[in-house]
């Protein structure tokens, strides 16, 4: 049966719970909803009254007595031991869409707190004590909080709050439902797509040149002057007006060094001495280097043959005024370096690493270097991960290990906040244990998709919590490095500015049979090689997606389409993670 979401609403007595529920409720069903209420007693309550005849049948000993009519229906059940929170959620939850209970302070019912000032009261569910489950607080004065603050004289926000809590929520049962293997995979195009869609952008920040090597440039940089910024001389030699060649020998007069701006005007008939990198002085078009002269008595007597304007470097050959010398989204290499310091900057604008918070899952786990114990698993996925994370030019924030207990789960996602998107492992597929998901939903987060049909990587999925990406990789360590590649590297080159993030990939022709049986695109890890007649590949053995050597092992990943056999010489696309492949290193003196 569908469990319609529920908020619970918890304040001191004398907030107002229910005349703000008697506001909300109008509000919701205005808008379309099935709303139900459940409010908690502390004390005795009456409601059968006597004189009816539906209470002369309690009064007469019934259990549970059900009076019904045409347009509703009210059941007066006696216990001796009050029913949990999830029994009278049972009860009540019969076609709703939402359901909105008062009081339930100890329950982990999701929750909006009140609060009055003028009561002088602490909040419940924050301070001495740390509700995960608390959704917002609804209150009259501003608050500093980890949660939404919503105007408590606003029913309206409120009541929006709600809406959007219950539209997301109702992913529960769609995940249930998947879970069951009654919703289709989500394709792995879609997946891309949405990924990309809800990516995070990267701030800018301006960084000394040489901090700035290896990142991402976030506005082109234009040239503020001609570089050279004028004529200059490109040899040591002596510099003079080509016309006044052959009117007789030029005489040697005048020097002029580099770093010196040549005011003088070379005289008709005469050819200054001057350096290489010196500014071409006013009457001089032509330089001849010292060794292709001599100077006798004064006089130049020339060697060998020149043309005009030779040995001249001319202003803005390098670049022009105005020219657009760097473009946004280059990744920064020396060659950059050199070109933004010679155009006069000691600063540039580059896109601030984002930061990406990684989660691991799993009471089996312990950290690298620990003691070892028996059943217990390494770690290995937040490194993995971190790796790829940095290896994509943002910054991995370790954020440990969380236990396979709901509350726990909740917890430590919520701290994962703190960063631009979340990476999540293990938990994320069918298991007893798998909390990930559902811990996302009772935050208030939503699910963009769960599950794609992808191998090795099925249970993958990817919500928002607060508006932030929060990916739920596959607790395999296989699973969890290609997914990463495949879609969260993408992201994030996107966020940071990058204007290319797929990987290179080729077409490679197998040197074995492989085969994928699955009714799912598989990439499998694969070893390539560059022959005379272009990429040839292998596979690396045993596609378990626990075996981590499949990649350590691979240059790059094939991709085998579902129900399909390959034979040798047939050919596969294959993404290529090591781009030195094919490349030989050799010395170039040889
Ligand atoms: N009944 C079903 N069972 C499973 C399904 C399914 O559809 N129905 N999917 C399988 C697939 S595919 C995968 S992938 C895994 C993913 O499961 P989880 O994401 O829930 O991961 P866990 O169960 O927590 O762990 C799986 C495996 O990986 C090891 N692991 C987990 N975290 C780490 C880590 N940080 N470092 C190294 N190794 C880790 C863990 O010990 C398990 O061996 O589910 C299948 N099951
Ligand atoms: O596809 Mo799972 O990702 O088998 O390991």
């Amino acid at each position: 049966m569908k469990k319609p979401p529920v908020v619970s609403f918890v304040a001191h007595s004398g907030t107002g719970k229910t005349t703000l529920l008697e506001q909300l409720i109008p509000i919701l069903k205005a808008r379309g909803y099935r709303v139900g209420a459940i409010k908690h007693d502390a004390h005795r309550f009456e409601i059968d009254h006597p004189g009816k005849d539906s209470h002369r049948l309690t009064v007469a000993g019934a259990d549970s007595m059900l009076i019904c009519s045409g347009e509703k229906l009210a059941l007066v059940r006696q216990h001796q031991q009050a029913p949990t929170v999830e029994e009278l959620l049972a009860i009540c939850g019969v076609d709703l869409d939402i359901i909105l209970t008062e009081g339930f302070k100890q329950s982990s019912l999701p929750k909006i707190e009140l609060h009055r000032a003028a009561l002088g009261r602490e909040l419940i569910c924050r301070g001495t004590n740390h509700d995960p489950a608390l959704l917002a607080v609804a209150s009259d004065v501003p608050l500093v909080l980890d949660v939404p603050l919503l105007d408590l004289n606003n029913p309206a926000e409120i009541a929006a709050f709600i809406e959007e809590y219950a539209m997301q929520n109702s992913l529960v049962t769609e995940l249930a439902k998947k879970q069951e293997g009654k919703q289709p995979l989500t394709s792995v195009k879609q997946a891309f797509s949405t990924v990309l869609e809800h990516g995070v952008q990267a701030g800018v920040c301006c960084l000394p040149l040489l901090d700035a090597l290896g990142r991402v440039l976030a506005e082109d940089q234009i040239a503020q002057f001609d570089i050279p910024s004028c004529d200059y001389s490109a040899m040591d030699g002596y510099g003079f007006c080509h016309d006044d060649v052959g009117q007789g020998a030029l005489r040697a007069e005048g020097f002029l060094p580099a770093g010196q701006a040549g005011q003088e005007t070379v005289a008709p008939g005469t050819a200054i001495r001057i350096m290489t990198g010196a500014p071409i002085p006013p009457g001089c078009d032509t330089v001849v280097p010292l060794e292709n002269l001599q100077v006798l008595d004064g006089l130049l007597q020339f060697i060998k043959p020149f043309s005009v304007g030779d040995n001249i470097r001319r202003a803005g050959e390098d670049l022009q005024q105005g020219q657009r010398a760097v473009t946004a989204g280059t990744v920064l290499r020396f060659q950059e370096i050199t070109l933004l310091s010679a155009m006069n900057l000691s600063t540039v604008p580059v896109y601030a690493p984002l930061r990406v918070a990684i989660l691991a899952t799993g009471d089996e786990l312990l950290e690298p270097g620990s003691e070892r114990r028996p059943g217990m698993v390494i770690n290995s996925n937040s490194n993995a991960l971190a790796a790829q994370v940095r290896e994509a030019g943002a910054e991995p924030l370790l954020m440990g290990i969380a236990e396979d207990q709901p509350e726990i789960t909740r917890e430590r996602l919520r701290a994962c906040l703190s960063a631009d998107l979340v990476l999540v492992t293990g938990g994320a597929s069918a298991g007893d244990h798998d909390y990930v998901k559902p811990a996302l939903l009772e935050l208030g987060g939503s699910m963009l998709f769960d599950g794609v049909n992808i191998k090795p990587g099925k249970p993958f999925g990817m919500g928002l919590l607060q508006g932030k990406p929060v990916f739920s990789l596959p607790g395999n360590p296989v699973a969890a490095m290609v997914i990463f590649e495949l879609f969260v590297r993408p992201m994030l080159l996107k966020g940071g500015g990058r204007q290319q993030v797929f990987r290179p990939s080729v077409q490679a022709v197998l040197t074995e049979p492989a085969r994928n049986k699955g009714a799912r695109p598989h990439f499998v890890g694969a070893v390539l090689n560059s022959s005379s007649d272009g990429w040839e590949v292998s596979i690396t053995g045993s596609q378990s997606s626990g075996r981590i050597s499949s990649l350590t092992l691979a240059s790059g990943l094939a991709l085998l389409a579902p129900e399909s056999s390959y034979q040798p010489g047939d050919a596969v696309t294959v993404l290529v993670l090591d781009t030195t492949v094919g490349m030989q290193a050799v010395s170039p003196w040889d």
